[in-house]
């Protein structure tokens, strides 16, 4: 499926279609002096010429490119099913970077409920360097009724976050594509073991690496992937002027975290799917937003398409008892860390309304079903039981015997 060239370590098995053979190995070439089967962590700044303008190898300078992100960008791309990635400083730094790829005067549709942060740059950045963004609540009924003679990209989060919505991309990408516009998809949610948006008719799938790509909780990062000769070009070009790149060092550290998504993945889903069970069972709950759940409004949209229909690692509910429940909740856990970010082998929980999307207006927050009783979990990879029994019991802390 990967268009590019998969390099195949020397004595590695060969690279197949299955997920785990190409986490494993994809943009893993053994060092062909020492035979190194883990790559080195490249960290110099600059390549030395054996005559002006004549650089010994392929590197002249490490923001332009260096052998880590390389590596890295190679294994997002066959995870991606991609011909190209390009990895940046952040999730945030690959939202600019499209936004800025855009000519002056464009207009792009975004689906309502988005992160925080690409929320801040859409509505306060984006102007500024003369792109418009207008939100449309249900993307997929009135797509063609937003689209202007401007209009260059769609921008969807699916699942979004925090409310969990599904996009059906291949719908709203025949419905773009009619009119010559781009489709992006933001798939931090589930990352490329759950879900592969540029199978669907996206053409660019954008990651907030930070999460569940890397894994860890240890590198902030992000990476764009996709097939577009011209948009390698376009945007290989932003990433080196922009200069918003990742670090050999945490290029190297994703790399590692990479190798083990699709462990991760399937860990977190089977949590999810746990505590979301328990949740929509509580007299204590009002209702549970959780791709997985049968009772999810967009359940086949999830069962299209994702892998095997899973509902992968994250999900949000609104707890009875209003704000003052929903912080409650979240100083009773015991497991969970109550943190911003997601997709770490440690479960976070998180209030949206004050946190992750406080900084948007009240009233835009509750249109899309950002109450401030809605609490959001990442599920990471701790036991399940144990997962499901610290919140039921802080459902009871916070509800039933509030301090
Ligand atoms: C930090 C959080 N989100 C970051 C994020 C980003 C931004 O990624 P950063 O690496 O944090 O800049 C982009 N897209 C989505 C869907 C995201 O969730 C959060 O929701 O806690």
């Amino acid at each position: 499926f990967s268009k590019a060239p998969i390099e195949t370590p020397p004595g590695a098995p060969s690279l197949t279609h299955r997920f785990g053979t190409m986490a494993v190995h994809a943009g893993s070439p053994h060092d062909p002096v020492t035979g190194a089967v883990i790559e080195s962590i490249s960290l110099s700044t600059t390549f030395a010429q054996t005559a002006v303008g004549k650089p010994v190898g392929k590197y002249e300078y490490s923001r332009s490119s260096n052998p880590n992100r390389d590596n890295f960008e190679t294994a997002v791309a066959a995870l991606e099913h991609a011909k190209y990635a390009l990895a940046f400083a952040s999730g945030s730094a690959v939202t600019a970077t499209i936004l800025q790829s855009l000519d002056f005067g464009s207009h792009v549709i975004s689906v309502s409920d988005v992160y925080g942060g690409t929320h801040r740059y859409f509505t306060q950045c984006a102007k500024a360097h003369g792109v418009e963004v207008t939100f449309t609540p249900e993307i997929e009924i009135d797509v063609r009724d937003h689209i202007q003679k401007n209009t260059k990209l769609i921008w969807i989060e699916t699942p979004s976050n925090p409310t969990l919505r599904l996009v059906d991309i291949r719908a709203v990408a025949t419905a773009a594509h009619e009119h010559g516009i781009k489709v992006v998809v933001d798939n931090t949610f589930l990352s490329p073991y759950v879900q592969n948006p540029l199978d669907h008719g996206a053409d660019v799938v954008v990651h907030s690496v930070t999460k569940y790509i890397n894994g860890h909780s240890d590198v902030v990062m992000g990476v764009a992937a996709f097939n577009s000769d011209k948009l390698q070009e376009r945007l290989s070009f932003l990433q080196n002027a922009g200069g918003a790149v990742p670090s050999p060092h945490d290029c190297w550290l994703a790399h590692r975290g990479l190798k083990t998504l699709h462990l991760r993945a399937r860990e977190a889903t089977i949590n999810a799917t746990s505590v979301a069970q328990a949740l929509a069972a509580s007299p204590h709950v009002i209702s549970v937003n959780y791709p997985g759940s049968d009772s999810h409004p967009h359940r086949k949209i999830a069962i299209k398409q994702h892998r095997d229909g899973m509902g992968g690692g994250m999900l949000s509910f609104r707890i009875k008892g209003g704000e003052g429940a929903s912080e409650r909740f979240c100083q009773s856990l015991n497991i969970y860390v109550l943190a911003e970010s997601l997709g770490g082998v440690e479960s976070l929980v998180e209030v949206p309304s004050t946190m992750t999307h406080a900084g948007i207006p009240k009233d835009q927050r509750e249109a899309v079903g950002i109450f401030d009783d809605l609490v959001r979990i990442s599920c990471g990879i701790e036991d399940s039981e144990d997962l499901t029994a610290d919140v039921l019991q802080a459902l009871e802390k916070a509800v039933v015997f509030p301090k």
